[in-house]
């Protein structure tokens, strides 16, 4: 039988135990999986570091799986910020990123992450990578906030760019499939970015600010 071109690059690689706790513990706190796709989290860990990443910023913890695939990539003495807007996805994160290693480089801040940007960005904080994937309808703003919060050079990736599938069909119009056609749109044509559009799995589009 015929496999995927997805499945067939997810059987090259070893089980990750470390990643597969993660999961695990979201089951087990009754949380739905929506952790990126393991394909594109050994892309996050790449990118990261092939552009030796120091200060990132997520969006959208849920339980540390993206976390962790950051982690992995950031420099010596890089930082990890990840906005979160609820509490106990935060804490679930904060402890697989200590169970993994990871507890000295993390922080969290917890609210809506249109705060935590405003925030950010009145207290003059930069990064050199960010990572969104949170509320789709709030992806065109967090794209301008990340340009904004961008050191020259920085990477953005922003996850589930097909809305599996609700993206490319016409009869759906919802705000979700609204913004994310809007989203991809700014990353293809924004003249502040170099960009790329990955359309495997549920599509991961990535940018680098000029
Ligand atoms: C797709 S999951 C993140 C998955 C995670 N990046 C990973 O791959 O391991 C989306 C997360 O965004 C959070 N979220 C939803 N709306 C948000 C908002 N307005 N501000 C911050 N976080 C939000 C959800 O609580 C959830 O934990």
């Amino acid at each position: 039988m015929m496999i995927t071109p997805e499945q067939y690059g997810e059987e090259l690689y070893a089980e990750d135990e470390q990643l597969n706790k993660v999961k695990q513990s979201i089951l087990d706190n009754g949380i739905r999986d929506v952790s990126i796709v393991p394909g594109y989290g050994r892309l996050l860990t790449l990118l990261a570091k092939s552009s030796k990443a120091q200060s990132v910023l997520e969006i959208g913890a849920l339980g540390g799986y993206s976390g962790i695939c950051l982690a992995r990539g950031l420099s010596e003495g890089g930082k990890l910020l990840s906005l979160e807007l609820k509490e106990e996805n935060a804490a679930l994160a904060r402890r697989n990123m200590a169970d993994a290693g990871y507890g000295q480089i993390v922080n969290y801040r917890i609210g809506p992450a249109l705060d935590s940007l405003i925030e950010l960005e009145r207290q003059g904080e930069r990064f050199d990578f960010f990572f969104i994937d949170a509320d789709k309808e709030n992806y065109p703003a967090y794209l301008e906030y990340a340009i904004k919060l961008a050191l020259p050079g920085a990477i953005i990736a922003g996850d589930n760019t097909l809305l599996r599938g609700r993206t490319l069909n016409p009869d759906k119009n919802g705000p979700a499939v609204l913004a994310m056609r809007k989203f991809n749109e700014m990353i293809a044509r924004d003249e502040r970015l170099i960009s790329a559009f990955l359309p495997a799995y549920d599509g991961l589009a990535l940018a680098m600010v000029k």
